[in-house]
């Protein structure tokens, strides 16, 4: 995150100096915003960098132990470097968050400059090769020309200028970065799913009848059901991610040329394809892990590790229900566009036909599924509107009513990421596939097909709720699902070694190409320190005189 943020943050000038000497790694940085008090809520970050025109430097301090900034990757032992999101001050006043490139090692001895204390913070969930740390400052000066300048300046006489034409263009580097999760999200999970569907071709376990041979387990309609849907949402995420990133091009072309308007568009769109494409990304690794039985719980499986890396994106680079929220607060303003007849953005156009009163006639073809988890989030929109007024009807302030109906606006927004997303599915499947074989369209219509059957029957309630459809429906719906995952089950194997994932990448005892997990499982046993001596010290030291009574 330091390189994109030098890139968006600097100056011309500034960047002329900084770019070259970090992309040589002359010098290596790291990003440190979050503090021990304070992640989500950016505007309460207690850092200060207060000016000082005698000196023409920036005083940077740690005033409470909560402004302490936690959590930056490298920040503990590795970088010399950061950018320090720090409360600005200038002539007395406070212009809020703003960042600032900050030197905390000697260049040549790495040791920490004065006034600069800096430590790791210690072992976490997974993620434990990267000396996350911990860093606060005591009076501590940076020259002026460190305040990264391109959005906004503190002149040599400390008079502040404002450049920026967006209010939130400080937050472009986690615009940029939630956007990459999205494709890293999608990359994890193929590694999942190809390790668990491969190991599901050579595990056998249970005979149906007495007499006939084991069924490998990705014979059996459950172990289907886990799996195909993981496969399906790693093609979902994959195709969402390029989507995204044509419209964060876009919408950087734009601002270049001074027009900032889709910006608001881009944040809830990022905002949410990052929640729900790292949420579904973890749940669905652990899912794999469980279909690996007891084996996907050995570290060699590879799936703790990749579970503990992914389950993390849930959280960093802005929570969960956090960047729901942001995409709920579009969606709102949105159906009041709709209210006030004014035009809509593309990825809610749909709304303007939404809100008819009436439910949505049931129509099972995939574009009618699609159709079907638009009105599904028109729906639940219309309803947290509805909730939100009365509590402001009960004399609630807007801020009140909002906090009260943020469980319906996470749902409103999740539904419409879903609708997002399965649009963008099949659409990017019919582009991508123009020129391809029918089989190949034919493999990755099923896909979808399982990733749209899949989710409207997650969500069969709201169906109910929002459309016309019926339990006969339901029961129909449910059966061509069944018959879809047995349609793709023999192309299965051949379709997750499609990611062309080497065995090196995947990293797992159990998702070879060759497929000889029971060797290699066992050559990874091997490698446990526990079998380098026939007998362990503690035997003689614990276990023997406990056995002999001398404890
Ligand atoms: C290139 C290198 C990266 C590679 C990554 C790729 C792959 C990863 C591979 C491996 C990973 C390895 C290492 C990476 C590991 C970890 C890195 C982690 C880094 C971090 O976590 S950095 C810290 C990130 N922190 C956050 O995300 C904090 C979350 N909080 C926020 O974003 C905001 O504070 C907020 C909660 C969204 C709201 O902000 P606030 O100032 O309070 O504003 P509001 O009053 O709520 O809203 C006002 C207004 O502004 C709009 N808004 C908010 N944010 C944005 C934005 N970003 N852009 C545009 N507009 C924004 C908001 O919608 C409101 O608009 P209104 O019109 O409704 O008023
Ligand atoms: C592995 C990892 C690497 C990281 N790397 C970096 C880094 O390099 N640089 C950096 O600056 N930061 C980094 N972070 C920090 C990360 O960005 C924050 O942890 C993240 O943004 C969440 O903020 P928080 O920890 O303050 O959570 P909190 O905001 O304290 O969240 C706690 C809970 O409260 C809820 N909550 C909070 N506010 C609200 C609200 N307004 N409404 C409803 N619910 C709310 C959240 O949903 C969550 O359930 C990293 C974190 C991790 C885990």
């Amino acid at each position: 995150m330091f390189v994109p943020t030098l890139m968006g943050q600097c100056t011309p000038e500034q960047q002329a100096y900084w770019l070259p000497r970090a992309l040589d790694m002359q010098i290596i940085g790291t990003y440190a915003q979050t503090e021990l008090g304070h992640g989500t809520f950016i505007r309460g970050l207690e850092t200060t960098a207060t000016y000082d025109p005698e000196t023409e430097t920036f005083v940077m301090n740690s005033p409470t132990l909560t402004s302490y900034k936690w959590w930056a990757g490298g920040l503990a032992k590795t970088v010399n470097y950061c950018i320090v999101v720090a409360q600005l001050y200038t002539k007395g006043v406070c212009h809020g968050t703003h960042p600032f490139i900050v030197q905390i090692r000697d260049e040549e001895t790495h040791m920490p400059r004065p006034g600069v204390k800096v430590g790791d913070i210690g072992p976490k969930l997974g993620f434990n090769t990267a000396d996350n740390g911990y860093l606060g400052f005591d009076n501590y000066r940076i020259p002026r020309d460190n305040m990264m300048m391109k959005n906004a300046q503190v002149l040599k006489d400390g008079t502040y200028v404002k450049v920026a034409r967006h209010g939130k263009a400080t937050y472009g580097t986690m615009v940029f970065v939630r956007v990459l999760l999205v494709n890293e999200a999608a990359f994890n999970l193929a590694k999942a799913c190809t390790i668990a569907v491969r190991y599901s071709a050579i595990r056998r376990q249970c005979s149906p009848d007495s007499e006939g041979s084991e069924l490998q387990v990705l014979d059996y309609s459950t172990q289907q059901h886990k799996l195909f849907i993981c496969i399906a949402t790693a093609h979902a995420l994959q195709l969402n991610s390029t989507w995204l990133w044509k419209t964060f091009s876009d919408t950087l072309a734009a601002i270049k040329q001074g027009n900032v308007d889709t910006l608001p568009e881009l944040h809830a769109l990022s905002s949410c394809l990052k929640a729900l494409s790292t949420a579904d990304a973890a749940s669905l690794i652990e899912q794999c892990r469980h279909a690996c039985g007891g084996h996907g719980y050995m570290m060699s499986s590879g799936l703790p590790y990749l579970y503990a890396f992914v389950t993390a994106t849930r959280t960093y680079e802005g929570d969960y229900t956090i960047l729901l929220l942001q995409t709920a607060r579009f969606l709102v303003k949105a159906y009041e566009q709709v209210e006030a007849g004014k035009p809509l953005t593309p990825t809610v156009s749909y709304l303007s036909q939404a809100f008819t009163g009436k439910k949505l006639p049931w129509d099972s073809s995939p574009d009618g599924i699609i159709r079907a988890f638009q009105a599904l989030a028109a729906g639940k929109l219309s309803s947290t509107v509805k909730s939100l007024r009365k509590r402001l009807e009960s004399g609630l302030s807007y801020e009140q009513a909002w906090e009260l109906s943020t469980i319906q606006l996470n749902g409103a927004a999740e539904a419409h990421c879903r609708a997002v997303m399965s649009q963008n599915y099949k659409s990017e499947i019919e582009r991508l596939t123009v020129n391809s074989s029918p089989n190949v369209k034919l493999v990755l219509q099923q896909l979808y097909k399982v990733y749209l059957y899949y989710w409207a029957l997650e969500r069969t309630g709201d169906l109910l709720l929002y459309t016309s459809i019926s339990e006969s429906d339901i029961f129909e719906l449910q059966l061509r699902y069944e018959g879809l995952l047995k349609e793709i089950r023999p192309n299965a194997v051949g379709i997750v070694d499609a990611f062309d994932l080497r065995d090196e990448v995947l990293h797992s005892a159990l998702g070879s190409y060759d497929g000889n997990v029971y060797e290699r499982l066992m050559a990874e046993a091997q490698k446990s320190p526990l079998n380098a001596e026939p007998v362990n010290q503690t035997f003689h030291t614990y276990l023997k005189p406990m056995m002999k009574g001398k404890l």
